[in-house]
């Protein structure tokens, strides 16, 4: 069984992906650090995010790169979206999702093309979202407890131009898949969000051809 998790900066997508991995005992993968582990590889080797061949060549990168805490910034999630732009980097990333994804016994991927290009043929499809503004204090709120002093208008900025960036950009934009089911989790706790995605995941799952 596959679930596929979609949704915008902040959404909430991560956290719910990891809740249903464990209500169905699924391994989940974090698709938004793929492409974060090239914004850094490109930062570090002094290459242009912007530029297609710096942004390729950075996708080489080895598994444990994945656990670097410096892929959480809010500059890399930047330099993210930027490197994403490019057809060869998509590309360079679609077997190492599609691998995992297919594994036996299923899995649930969260990121911004699941649904429509990595497993389009998904069991369940969930399209989280909320406001540009919830998304945002969530972020400050994420900074402040790790000590940060962010700033609320930069941070609705950077929202804003990511959202931008991904569901304008030609190859594999932000869009709502066929068949998926909209998750706004603007006015939800966490608690009720998760509860939601599971019924809606449950609802899809009956929903299926029986075999
Ligand atoms: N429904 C919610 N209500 C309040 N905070 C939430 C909710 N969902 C997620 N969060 C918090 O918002 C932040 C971003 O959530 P995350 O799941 O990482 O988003 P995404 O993966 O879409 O970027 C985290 O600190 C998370 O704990
Ligand atoms: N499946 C994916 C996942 C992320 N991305 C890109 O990578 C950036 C960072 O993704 P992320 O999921 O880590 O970002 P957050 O939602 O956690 O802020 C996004 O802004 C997208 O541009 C993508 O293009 N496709």
């Amino acid at each position: 069984m596959i679930i596929a998790v979609d949704g915008p900066a902040a959404s909430g997508k991560g956290t719910i992906a990891k809740a249903l991995g464990r209500h169905y005992g699924l391994p989940v993968l974090d698709t938004g650090l793929l492409y974060r582990a090239v914004g850094l590889a490109v930062l570090k080797t002094g290459g242009d995010p912007d530029h297609e061949a710096d942004a390729l060549a950075a996708c080489a990168f080895k598994d444990g790169v994945l656990a670097d805490p410096a892929l959480r910034s809010e500059a890399v999630g930047s330099l993210a979206s930027r490197v994403s732009i490019h057809q060869s980097v998509r590309q360079a990333l679609v077997k190492r999702q599609r691998d995992f994804a297919t594994q036996p016994g299923g899995a649930i991927l969260d990121g911004r093309d699941i649904a429509t290009v990595i497993a389009p043929d998904a069991d369940a499809k969930i399209f989280v979202t909320a406001s540009v503004h919830v998304r945002a204090q969530r972020r400050y709120d994420d900074a402040i407890s790790h000590g940060g002093h962010p700033d609320m208008d930069s941070l609705i900025a950077d929202i804003q131009a990511r959202d931008t960036r991904d569901m304008s950009r030609d190859h594999a934009p932000l869009r709502v898949a066929d068949g998926a089911d909209l998750l706004d989790t603007s006015n939800l706790t966490i608690d009720a969000a998760v509860q939601q995605a599971i019924a809606l995941v449950d609802a899809q799952l009956e929903r299926r051809p029986q075999a």
